[in-house]
């Protein structure tokens, strides 16, 4: 499928932390690789007026600090692309877009396709969209809301009857990148077409689901954002829920988008509501309150550990430990299932036993196994089989942003939440919202998050960070 032409693009919040290390670079790549019409245009917008020079530099610095050299081969292209005005206010005054659109359709010919990709902070979703249908910018085009769609099962309903008001369901794309990462496509992949992981995805077979994402990252240059948002918002109910529906979903009707989204959507209806009082740990990080625009007495999560149950036949009695923090130990973004294992075999302790998905850039597979150690005698050792997927023909994939942004051109929605799963996921998640909400516990930074997380990972403790 190639991409509508002409084409213009509106990226809201074009300023912003997600821009710069996400949106830009996936443009970039995209141009870089021909994926974009030849007549098209990025228009950035913000709150904040710059000129179309300084968007320009932005790009090109953002691109360079976060994109890699296939990125940066595509700002020169790219930069032939770019124009910048004033967004749309949030009192609904459409401001300089309308007229700056009408240019550019001038410019490009024909009757461009409009994409507005809403890179702002959730509480600006509302408001945004309210706008845009106000200046009559919503009929035909489509729509990209970012994450957290939402931030309670309410404001989700609210958002949702906004956004239905302005866009048909069909124009909206709500993005969850973790579910457009190489290596989280892979786990339907390797699961249904390999019985040797497919077998044992199940509780016979697995004794804990690991779903950690510890980030060694600040939040201090979006800490407006991050301060209304905290971790358990930004990823628990996000992507970590995301991905535990994917690792946890029954096998769909076929394996094609459409049955693949239900089959998601299903499964986080079985998400069985938190327990904030014996399930989850919240931290925040020594020294958060200090950083410019956090308040001295802020209770912003920048950690969540969580004990989420999976009420399916197949998942009873199996703990999905999901955790994710910044300003800790190390990165990474890796999915475990612990599996079950004899106490003693010849005599020995036996252990671990694992089949890891890492989601970090290219994505890789690991099956951590015991084994005979090699020598004369028969003692019991572990050996870890490795496969990168880069290493895979033809090797090169397409960072997730950019696969998402390819979609989104196309109007391909089969790797984009859904209504359904998001209610859903908001009901599982409403109890961290209320009187029972702990209170977030200081880690040290570099650590791996409150020593009190540990326990939710008992009796095998969390694979990483041991
Ligand atoms: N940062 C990341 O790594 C990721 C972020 N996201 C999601 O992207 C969205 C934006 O996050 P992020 O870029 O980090 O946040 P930022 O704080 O960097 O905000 C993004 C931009 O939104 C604009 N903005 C901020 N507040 C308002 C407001 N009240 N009304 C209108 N515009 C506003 C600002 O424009 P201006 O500068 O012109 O004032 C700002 O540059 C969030 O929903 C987040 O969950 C998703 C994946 C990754
Ligand atoms: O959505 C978000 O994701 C990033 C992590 O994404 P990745 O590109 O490293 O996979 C996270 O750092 C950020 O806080 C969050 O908003």
């Amino acid at each position: 499928m190639a991409p509508t032409e002409p084409l213009i693009v509106v990226l809201h919040g074009a300023r912003g932390d997600l821009a710069k290390r996400m949106v830009l670079p996936a443009l970039a790549t995209l141009q870089r690789r021909g994926l974009l019409p030849e007549r098209w245009a990025l228009l950035g917008t913000g709150r904040t007026a710059i000129t179309s020079k300084e968007f320009d530099e932005l790009l090109t610095g953002a691109v360079a600090e976060f994109g890699d050299d296939e990125a940066a081969e595509g700002v020169p292209e790219l930069t032939r692309h770019t124009a910048y005005c004033g967004d749309v206010s949030e009192d609904g005054n459409a401001g300089e877009l309308p007229g700056e659109l009408e240019r550019l359709r001038g410019v490009l010919g024909g009757d461009p396709t409009l994409i507005h990709y809403l890179a702002v902070p959730p509480s600006s979703f509302a408001p945004i969209t309210r706008a845009l249908a106000k200046a009559g910018l919503t009929d035909g085009v489509r729509v990209v809301y970012e994450k957290p769609y939402g931030t309670s099962l309410e404001t989700f309903r609210d958002l949702d009857a906004t956004v239905h008001a302005a866009f048909d369901e069909e124009q909206v794309f709500r993005i969850d990148h973790f579910l457009g990462k190489e290596a989280t496509q892979n786990l339907h992949v390797l699961r249904f077409a390999n019985e040797l992981f497919g077998g044992v995805w199940n509780r016979r077979h697995v004794e804990q689901v690991q779903i950690d994402v510890p980030e060694t990252l600040d939040v201090a240059q979006r800490a407006e954002f991050y301060d209304a948002t905290g971790a358990a918002l930004d990823m628990l109910v996000t992507h970590l829920f995301q991905v535990a529906a994917e690792v946890a979903m029954e096998p769909p009707r076929r394996l094609d988008a459409a049955n693949l989204a239900k089959a998601r959507e299903d499964v986080i209806a079985h998400f069985r509501p938190l327990d904030p009082v014996h399930d989850v740990v919240l931290g925040q990080f020594e020294g958060y309150r200090d950083i410019e625009g956090v308040p001295d007495d802020s209770a912003t999560d920048t950690f969540v550990a969580a004990r989420l149950w999976v009420d399916t036949d197949r998942w009873k009695d199996v703990p999905f430990l999901l955790r994710t923090g910044k300003r800790m130990g190390g990165s990474a973004q890796q999915v475990t299932l612990v599996l079950r294992t004899p106490d003693e075999l010849f005599g020995s302790p036996v252990g671990p036993n694992r089949v890891v998905v890492s989601l970090a850039g290219s994505g890789e597979l690991k099956v951590t196994t015991t084994v005979k150690k090699p020598g004369a005698f028969l003692e019991l050792g572990t050996g870890t089989a490795n496969l990168e997927l880069a290493d895979v023909e033809p090797g090169s994939s397409l960072p997730p942003y950019a696969g998402l942004l390819e979609d989104v051109l196309v109007g391909d929605r089969t790797l984009f939440t859904t209504p359904g799963g998001l209610e859903s996921a908001w009901v599982a998640f409403a109890p961290l919202l209320g009187a029972d909400r702990p209170t977030p516990e200081p880690y040290a930074i570099g650590s791996w998050g409150p020593e009190s997380a540990d326990r939710l990972a008992e009796p095998h403790g969390w694979v990483l960070g041991d």
